[in-house]
């Protein structure tokens, strides 16, 4: 992470953490090309104010599937929140749902997802819980996963299809870090039809929109898409009755060459057209990074690695402090902006 007044929660969760788990939060494919590239990109970006229009509007609520934010900052899926706190998913969700925005939880959580999302709902009743899902080659195990996401209350499935094959994290590797340590578990794929104890998240080069098509049958939560980065795939999702997309490239975890996720985002905007909401996810450190995304198209981001260092710091008051401080900074540079954010708007420092 560089700069930006979130510096210093990822120094004290630098400090904190294990440095086996810091790398694994930290780090990413290959040469770790797109992880950098996610930030840089933002910084080659600049923001042509409107001056003069009168706008005091304070910021309008986010309209998103089965979701209503009161901020365009989203909490993105990361697995294995107990690594960074004992509390987990828990104070993420309590986080989540004080600030007002919703929850993405991963299937990779080490909190079984019925709990994440009862916590977020004692601070908000209405608080929004999202279920991040890799399809599974058993469509009995991805059935019985959605069906713990619903009858947990989330009221949408975010279904992750950059990941054929698990991404190539060399931090990882170099410490030899494949597995979780005793006593921590991804607890969605406990107790699953055919294995007694926790089973493997699989991944699937087998994997097609014909399943995404088999799970739009298996359930009437809406579902997004997350990991899109080619403005065709887009146009495919929106014909496939997607309910919004998410421009990522998984935080430089997966391809290392795919460009920056905010790189991406203009075409796949415009191949969008306002039909589904686009989320975007990759980099994002300061509020003026959430005024570009949503100036280039963007519903709404995702927020990944800043929100571990908050959990990592502080539990649930470090990922809330995170969540508050880009809500202020994207909200004062809004202001600054003439409280419109649009394509023209966005230029090249460079
Ligand atoms: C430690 C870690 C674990 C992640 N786990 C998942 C996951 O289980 N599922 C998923 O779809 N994305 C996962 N992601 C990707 C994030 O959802 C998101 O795309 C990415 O973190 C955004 O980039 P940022 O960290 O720069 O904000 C993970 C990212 C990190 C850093
Ligand atoms: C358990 C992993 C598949 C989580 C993940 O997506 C990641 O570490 O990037």
């Amino acid at each position: 992470m560089t700069g930006g007044a979130l510096a210093e929660l990822h120094d004290r969760a630098r400090e904190l953490l294990d440095p086996v788990h810091y790398d694994y939060f930290a780090g990413g494919a290959g040469e770790e090309t797109a992880l950098a590239e996610n930030e840089r990109a933002f910084q080659r970006l600049a923001l042509l104010p409107r001056v003069l229009r009168g706008q005091s509007r304070p910021a309008t609520p986010v309209q998103l599937p089965g979701a209503r934010a009161s901020t365009p900052i989203l909490v993105a899926p990361t697995a294995f929140h107990r690594l960074a706190h004992p509390d987990g998913e828990l104070a993420t969700a309590r986080a989540a749902a004080a600030a007002g925005t919703v929850l993405v939880s991963g299937m990779a959580a080490t909190v079984a997802i019925g709990e994440v999302a009862g916590a977020a709902r004692e601070v908000d009743r209405n608080a929004a819980v999202w279920f991040q899902l890799y399809l599974q080659p058993d469509a009995k195990i991805t059935e019985c996963l959605v069906r713990r996401a619903e009858d947990a209350g989330c009221s949408a499935l975010v279904v992750t299809v950059d990941s054929p094959v698990f991404g190539r994290h060399g931090r990882d590797h170099r410490h030899g870090f494949h597995d979780l340590p005793p006593g921590f578990a991804a607890e969605n794929m406990r107790d699953l039809p055919g294995s007694p104890g926790v089973r493997d998240i699989e991944m699937c080069q087998e994997i097609s929109w014909r399943y995404v098509e088999a799970l739009r049958r298996m359930t009437g939560l809406p579902v997004l898409l997350k990991g899109i980065l080619h403005p065709e795939d887009a146009k495919i999702a929106v014909d496939g009755g997607m309910a919004g997309l998410v421009v990522s490239n998984h935080g430089g975890r997966q391809l290392d060459v795919a460009p920056a996720a905010i790189d991406a985002l203009p075409r796949v905007a415009e191949a969008v057209g306002g039909r589904i909401p686009v989320l975007v996810d990759g980099g994002i450190r300061r509020g003026s990074d959430v005024a570009i995304a949503l100036a280039l198209g963007a519903t709404a981001v995702g927020v990944g690695r800043p929100v571990l260092w908050g959990l990592a710091a502080a539990g649930e008051a470090g990922v809330r402090q995170v969540l508050e401080t880009l809500r202020d900074e994207y909200e004062h540079v809004r202001t600054l902006c003439g409280g419109v954010l649009a394509g023209d708007q966005v230029v090249s420092r460079c």
